[in-house]
């Protein structure tokens, strides 16, 4: 069975059919670094995540571009915001500092780094050419009032609205400049004449005068630069269908590029039937549950609906993920110990079964492939339970090719407790055998050397805390 994928831009299913033979293009829409992530990110880069592994699975080379939004109207107004209150934190600080929490939080449930990671802040010039082409064309036009702002016209351009379906005459006016500059309420900016209250370091030269990128010319111009003017997929999350991926796709295929084949939107995490935001705070951020929760089971419980459903947080979210994995790491640990020394250790070929391959080529339906993962745990069980130790292998070589596919095989060195390694708990040894020896200097009173202990490890970064049930211990302050 070929791939479908539900290719929002169609309003149906499609077979996948990759434009180079092997080979996948995919863009997905990345964070714009303004504050810390919540877990409806961590969802959005995760569902790509999934797909990804998918197609390299069925033995595709996927090239996987997800930007970071590094310049923005909401980044500067931070910025600003904290150096009102006397901070001195610049905006490309501001963004650096949340961008290392996005690949952190990333990183933490298991999501593989892209092949190329853009901030766009790089890619300036690929983004005024873009513009100046839309120009050329009669597609974008500079402002009237002298702002330095250029526009989209989106009268110029029939097919507005193709990807949500929608008539021009219903849609909402865009909110970005001052309605007076345009020919049209819903034209939006492609290019923004700095304001006078902007900091000069976020104004890039241009043929308008300085300024800076609109959001969605970003996304246009780092695509077309990493993966030419058409390529496979094109994802995001469901918010961003209007405005961002409908502008997204007039800018590029007005300005002659063909775009992205498959438009494919991952369903939201919402909370009490709202969608998870910065801006409403509702946000269950990232740090605080992998702080709350081992980071495979966050991954497990994000990543198990089907990518195009919301999912509603609530306490309690996680209790059924924590069960599933637990009967997966079982089955693992049984396994191994009645396989070891048998013929059958090491046996059983790590190939996905049949249904679940099937499960996932159906639009990713993750919640059918984990019945397959879950069936062949209880079949597994079963086998050992009646010494048929040939089908417990079969079984341990699908539920490890299963998991693999899925980044949630508990057994991979990536969830060991605490996201540790080997050299963290060789770690953990040595500084516990320390605090022993501090235990032991106070208790004869020799308070110079339990000190002296104390101020080595401060000295090593490690912090320790004495409380009433003992001294604990932590990486940094
Ligand atoms: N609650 C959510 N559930 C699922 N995906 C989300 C959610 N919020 C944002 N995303 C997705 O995460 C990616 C990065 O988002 P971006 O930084 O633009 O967030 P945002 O929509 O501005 O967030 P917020 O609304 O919290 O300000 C996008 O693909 C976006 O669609
Ligand atoms: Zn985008």
């Amino acid at each position: 069975m070929t791939l479908r994928l539900y290719d929002t831009k169609a309003g149906a299913l499609r077979d996948f059919v990759p434009l180079r033979d092997g080979e996948v293009g995919m863009y997905v829409c990345g964070p714009t670094v303004q504050s810390s992530p919540h877990i409806g990110h961590l969802r959005s880069a995760l569902v790509y995540d999934q797909l990804r592994r998918w197609l390299s699975y069925r033995g595709l080379d996927v090239t996987l571009v997800r930007n970071v939004t590094d310049i923005d109207d909401k980044i500067l107004v931070n910025a600003a915001a904290g150096q009102a209150e006397g901070g001195s934190e610049e905006w490309w600080a501001l963004a650096y500092r949340f961008e290392l929490e996005f690949t952190d939080s990333y990183r933490a449930i298991g999501v593989q780094p892209p092949t190329y990671e853009p901030r766009a802040t790089a890619s300036i010039p690929q983004m005024q050419e873009l513009i100046q082409r839309l120009i050329d064309a009669g597609h974008a036009y500079a402002a009237a009032d002298g702002s330095g702002d250029v526009y989209f016209d989106v009268k110029s351009w029939p097919s507005y609205g193709e990807l949500t379906r929608q008539s021009i005459d219903n849609m909402e006016a865009a909110a970005d400049a001052d309605p007076r500059a345009k020919r049209d309420p819903r034209d939006f900016a492609l290019w923004k004449g700095r304001k006078e209250d902007e900091p000069p370091s976020a104004a890039f030269p241009s043929p308008w005068g300085d300024g800076r990128p609109g959001w969605h010319i970003e996304c246009s111009a780092m695509s077309r630069r990493y993966l030419g003017p058409q390529f496979d997929i094109h994802g995001g999350g469901l918010d961003l269908r209007f405005p961002h991926h409908e502008n997204e796709l007039a800018q590029s295929t007005a300005a002659g590029d063909a775009f992205a084949n498959y438009w494919v939107h991952n369903g939201l995490v919402n909370v009490n039937g709202q969608k998870m935001s910065k801006s409403l705070g509702n946000s269950v951020y990232a740090a605080d549950l992998l702080g709350a929760a081992r980071p495979l089971v966050v991954r497990y419980y994000l990543g198990s609906a089907h990518y195009r459903s919301t999912i509603d947080f609530h306490d309690g979210s996680l209790s059924e993920a924590e069960a599933a994995l637990d009967r997966i790491a079982g089955f693992f640990e049984r396994v191994e110990r009645r396989l070891s020394g048998t013929r059958f250790a090491g046996h059983g070929v790590e190939i996905v079964p049949e249904a679940f391959a099937e499960a996932m080529d159906d639009d990713l339906a993750v919640p059918q492939a984990l019945a397959v993962l879950h069936d062949t745990v209880r079949s597994g069980n079963a086998a050992l339970d009646a010494e048929d130790l040939e089908a417990a292998a079969t079984a341990r070589g699908h539920v490890l090719a299963m998991t693999e596919v899925l980044g949630i095989n508990p057994l991979s060195p990536q969830w060991r407790t605490g996201g540790s390694s080997v050299a963290e708990s060789a770690l953990g040894e040595l500084i516990e055998r320390l605090l022993a020896d501090r235990q032991a200097a106070r208790a004869a009173r020799d308070f110079a050397a339990a000190d002296r202990i104390r101020d080595e490890l401060a000295a090593a970064g490690i912090t320790i805390e004495d409380t009433p049930t003992g001294s604990h211990w932590s990486i940094g302050s």
